[in-house]
């Protein structure tokens, strides 16, 4: 059998394999740096196909800084002007806010107005970005409600989880005030939730608007991808976040698959990207990202002002040691619950061991007096959601937390925001204490930090122009060293919180400018200052020196009690050998990592050890 192609007839066997080649031709990537094959497409979208990617110079852009005594705009304003219709202006009023907030006045506009233009916007934390995208975005799909109307429109991307479903939630509490609006749908795509359920739901329902994270989006958008050829809108939330290393080559995947495939045009979608923390620097990160060929930068902060929130009352407690700074934390949560009843906190710990032991140190000192709440990324989806809506709902409680919680979460009435120890970096300082004071209020955050940590207070006030002048220092008194060192018990779980304190100091002292030796020493001597005993030190076996980098650190391994003969140590029968047995085995254990290399087979990719214990790691890039 032949197919005639002008004057060639060729075999039809050769045209069956010239079409499967082309179509695995169509790849487009995953965001863990895999290559797939891209969903079979109608013919017609073949020819859209181009290799060179959108043109990549550079957008024009336009500043529109920060103005004083800015005219305010009022929702009556906007809608006399024709940019917002009834059904948006009904749905705003209905939620009862006294007008807009600046970066609402400011962006809803200029969003509406001029279509062909990007738009970044920098605004302070809890001070309403999430509407300023919204009530735009709701204009957008009454506006083009004609065309196409079960294809996507609009996709807002989120660094995790938990702020995608808040998105969501605030995008339903819009849609609840107005019938009309009740008409569009939306849809979480996010990783920890059912792949197969928000399939069915994509398919099902035919969303026009998708809240996601990076990693869950590549996923669906791998064998997904023809519902998505219709988006007019991007919105990146905490932008800066997701242009950091390790969001940003997923974000680029997504933006390139999403030119490749519109139907109008490669350069059709429009990117606004909102964060409190952002400078025309991030441009230059998302110029793959952005296409057209004006962007908006749009201020609410003046650029002398620090990008912390004004009405947050900053403080800085200095202690000896992480001890010490443990009992300064606890201590002062005691006075406040003691004067406050309805105490509303959130407390920031470095890594999720600690965030664990910490929770469990309160509820065991704490008793019944307020509720503790343990939040992380090893937690489930499922539990995770349960604890959000339940802290939004509380009046007094501690969300013991990593810095998964770190941005745009939105907790109604927290009164104070702790600090265990310095953020990774000084924007995750700004958002963390942003978890507080919002929507107009008052609030308070506090740092407890060690004397080795300090170096930080300099590189924040050079850094983000953030003087914590309230500045006071601690130190534990030996009977509450006692007192507290009679209620732990010196086993795994506090063994491997100390030994997560020396890797996440390991990888983000030195940018503050932290003595390592120094930093490290002060956590090798805070094990035995918490049990009150300081001959006792932290056990470590060899090899995991070896893994911490401090196999030649000989100042700080005198701080720690290292099994040298690892070999012999671990045959020994005692309680010691066999708790380092496990909890080597479980840091490192071989099985979970064949495993996680067989699951990278099933998805065409090479995963590595580095990459095996990033994901053991606290590293919210894992956990979106
Ligand atoms: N116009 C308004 N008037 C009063 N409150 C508002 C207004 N718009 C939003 N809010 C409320 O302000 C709070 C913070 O809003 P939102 O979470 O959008 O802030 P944000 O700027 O995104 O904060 P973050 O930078 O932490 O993400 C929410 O409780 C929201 O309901």
């Amino acid at each position: 059998m032949f197919l005639r192609c002008g004057s060639a007839k060729i075999p039809l066997q050769l045209c069956a394999r010239t079409r499967s080649l082309f179509i695995t031709s169509v790849r487009f990537y995953n965001g863990r740096g895999g290559r797939y094959e891209g969903e079979r497409k109608s013919p017609r979208s073949r020819s859209r196909f181009s290799d060179t990617p959108v043109s990549l110079k550079k957008a024009k852009l336009i500043q529109i800084p920060f103005e004083e005594n800015a005219a305010e705009v009022t929702l009556d304003e906007l809608k006399d002007e024709g940019l917002i219709g009834k059904d948006v202006h009904e749905s705003i009023t209905r939620l009862g806010f006294e007008g807009l907030t600046p970066v609402q006045q400011k962006s809803i506009g200029p969003i509406l107005k001029n279509e062909q233009q990007d738009v970044i916007a920098r605004a302070k934390t809890g001070t309403g970005k999430t509407f300023a995208f919204l009530i735009p975005m709701f204009q957008h799909l009454i506006n083009t409600r004609m065309e196409n109307p079960f294809a996507v429109k609009y996709v807002i991307v989120a660094p995790t989880r938990d702020l995608a479903l808040q998105i969501q939630t605030e995008t339903q509490r819009v849609q609840s005030m107005n019938p009309t609006l009740k008409k569009f749908n939306s849809l979480t795509l996010v990783g920890g939730t059912n792949f197969g359920t928000s399939i069915n739901n994509l398919v099902r329902r035919r969303p026009q608007i998708i809240i996601a994270t990076p990693g869950r989006l590549l996923d669906v958008l791998r064998d997904y991808n023809k519902y998505f050829t219709h988006i007019d809108v991007k919105v990146l939330d905490e932008a800066d976040r997701l242009l950091e290393i390790g969001f940003q080559q997923d974000l680029e995947r997504i933006s390139e698959t999403f030119n490749k495939l519109n139907d109008n045009s490669e350069d059709h979608i429009r990117t606004l990207l909102f964060s409190a923390t952002l400078d025309t620097k991030v441009q230059d990160l998302s110029a793959n990202i952005m296409g057209k060929s004006e962007c908006l930068f749009l201020d609410t902060v003046d650029k002398n002002e620090p990008q912390a929130h004004e009405k947050i009352a900053q403080s800085v407690v200095i202690t000896p040691n992480l001890a010490h700074s443990i009992h300064a934390m606890v201590d002062h949560i005691k006075r406040e619950v003691q004067s406050n009843p309805s105490y509303k906190a959130i407390l920031f710990t470095p890594t999720i061991k600690l965030t664990s032991f910490i929770s469990e140190t309160l509820h065991s000192l704490l008793g019944r007096s307020l509720p503790i709440l343990e939040f992380h990324g090893k937690k489930t989806q499922m539990a995770r959601t349960k604890m959000v809506h339940r802290f939004k709902r509380d009046h007094s409680g501690i969300l013991v937390c990593t810095d998964v919680a770190a941005r745009g979460l939105d907790f109604p009435d927290v009164g104070e925001v702790l600090q265990l120890g310095v953020p990774p970096q000084t924007p995750q300082y700004i958002h963390r204490i942003g978890r507080t004071a919002r929507a107009g209020k008052e609030g308070k955050a506090t740092l407890f930090i060690c004397e080795s940590e300090t170096p930080f207070l300099q590189y924040l006030a050079k850094k983000e122009r953030i003087n914590i002048e309230d500045q006071t220092e601690f130190k534990a008194s030996e009977e509450s060293i006692e007192e507290l060192a009679k209620k732990l018990y010196d086993d795994e779980k506090l063994i491997d919180a100390f030994i997560s304190a020396i890797a996440y100091y390991r990888a983000n002292g030195r940018v503050f400018g932290f003595n390592d030796n120094r930093i490290l020493s002060q956590i090798a001597e805070s094990y035995g200052t918490l049990l009150n005993d300081r001959d006792r030190k932290i056990p470590v076996s060899a090899n995991l020196l070896e893994k911490l980098g401090l196999s030649r650190n000989r100042v700080v391994q005198d701080m720690l009690n290292v099994q040298r003969s690892y070999r012999k140590h671990h045959n020994e029968d005692t309680m010691q050998a066999k708790n380092d047995r496990s909890r080597d085995k479980r840091w490192y254990d071989e099985a979970p990592f064949q495993n996680f290399v067989k699951r990278g087979k099933t998805k065409n990719q090479n995963f590595t050890k580095k990459s095996y214990n990033k994901t053991r790691g606290d590293n919210p890039r894992f956990d979106e």
